[in-house]
């Protein structure tokens, strides 16, 4: 069971909000989805609810598009804007409406209204409740189909303290049911605490796909040497991620890769090395500040020469 995005591609008129990007999320696991302002997360997300369309690529639930999906609510649950409930309608009124397009019987909304905490505000209108409460709102109505696939964009922006060990229990409890999470957060330290995989996006490329137990030992490594430009092409060329330090920088260059493996790389080129050392991933946060700072990220392929 799985959700799968393989070689998407987006742009917007002259923008190129997503290039080429795939990965997939699992049954019984969270895959966190992080990326700075205007990576590329929002229209990933969208683009897998069918919101908004892809120019290439494809993207699959359980072997199936979305669109082809006879009862999506029933499959997929989306979290995408909580502004996006009619103002005028109340709490169970608007789960009452998403329970009839899915074909499910009435008496479920009281349970999902209350399921997320929402009981006393149930008769209330959709306009006076605040950003915490509509996003209780969305996961309702995302959860109300037992669908096997949750998919929420930033679900914790205006939760509390109480709110946000609320919903890390709830995608807990759901992950453990089978089901699968992809969540996109820009609270980096929250989401290291529960999720299971990291995707890490910037420009609309994936610079990061790995397991938080492969990040615990995902090496960063230091290498320099007097032909700089020559070590950053083989590098890049190899398929390896620069994160830092390349071109006329300083600093030594920073590869996300082991240093057994972009030392074997360099000696098989026989380039001359003058430092490669392993520098420890400490913390998601640190990790992917490497990866995205503004001064070092996606450090473009140098022109392969030869
Ligand atoms: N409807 C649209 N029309 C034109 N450009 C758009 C549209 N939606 C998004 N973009 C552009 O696509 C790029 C990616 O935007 P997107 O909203 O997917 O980023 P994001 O990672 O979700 O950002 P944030 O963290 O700020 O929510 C940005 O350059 C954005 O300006």
């Amino acid at each position: 069971m799985t959700l799968r995005l393989e070689n998407v591609s987006k742009s917007y008129d002259n923008v190129r909000a997503v290039q080429n990007i795939s990965f997939s999320c699992e049954s019984g696991t969270i895959t966190g989805f992080i990326g700075p302002n205007g990576s590329g997360k929002s229209t990933t997300l969208r683009m897998i609810a069918g919101l908004t369309r892809l120019d290439e690529g494809s993207i699959s639930i359980a072997g199936t598009r979305f669109q082809d999906l006879a009862n999506p609510g029933r499959e997929i649950g989306f979290l995408l804007d909580p502004s996006a409930h009619h103002p005028g309608r109340s709490v169970r009124e608007t789960v009452g409406v998403a329970a009839i397009m899915m074909g499910l019987p009435f008496q479920r909304v009281d349970a999902a209204v209350e399921s997320v905490g929402l009981a006393g505000a149930a008769r209330r209108k959709v306009r006076s409740l605040s950003l915490g409460m509509r996003q209780r709102l969305s996961l309702a109505i995302a959860l109300l189909g037992s669908p096997r696939y949750l998919v929420l964009d930033e679900p914790a922006n205006g939760l509390d303290v109480e709110g946000m060990g609320w919903l890390k229990a709830s995608i807990r409890a759901f992950v453990a049911g089978g089901g699968a999470v992809l969540i996109s957060s820009h609270l980096l330290n929250e989401l290291e605490s529960y999720v299971d995989r990291v995707v890490i996006i910037d420009r609309g490329q994936v610079l990061s796909n790995s397991s938080m137990r492969e990040l615990g030992r995902t090496d960063m490594t230091e290498v320099d040497g007097p032909e700089r430009q020559k070590i950053q092409r083989i590098l890049q060329a190899e398929g390896l991620v620069i994160v830092g330090g390349a071109g006329a920088c300083v600093q030594p260059i920073q590869v996300a890769s082991s240093p057994e493996q972009v030392g074997e790389i360099l000696w098989r080129h026989g380039v001359q090395v003058s430092l490669l050392h392993r520098k420890q991933v400490e913390s998601l946060e640190s990790y992917y500040s490497e990866l995205t700072s503004p001064e070092f990220a996606a450090v473009p392929a140098v022109k392969d020469e030869r």
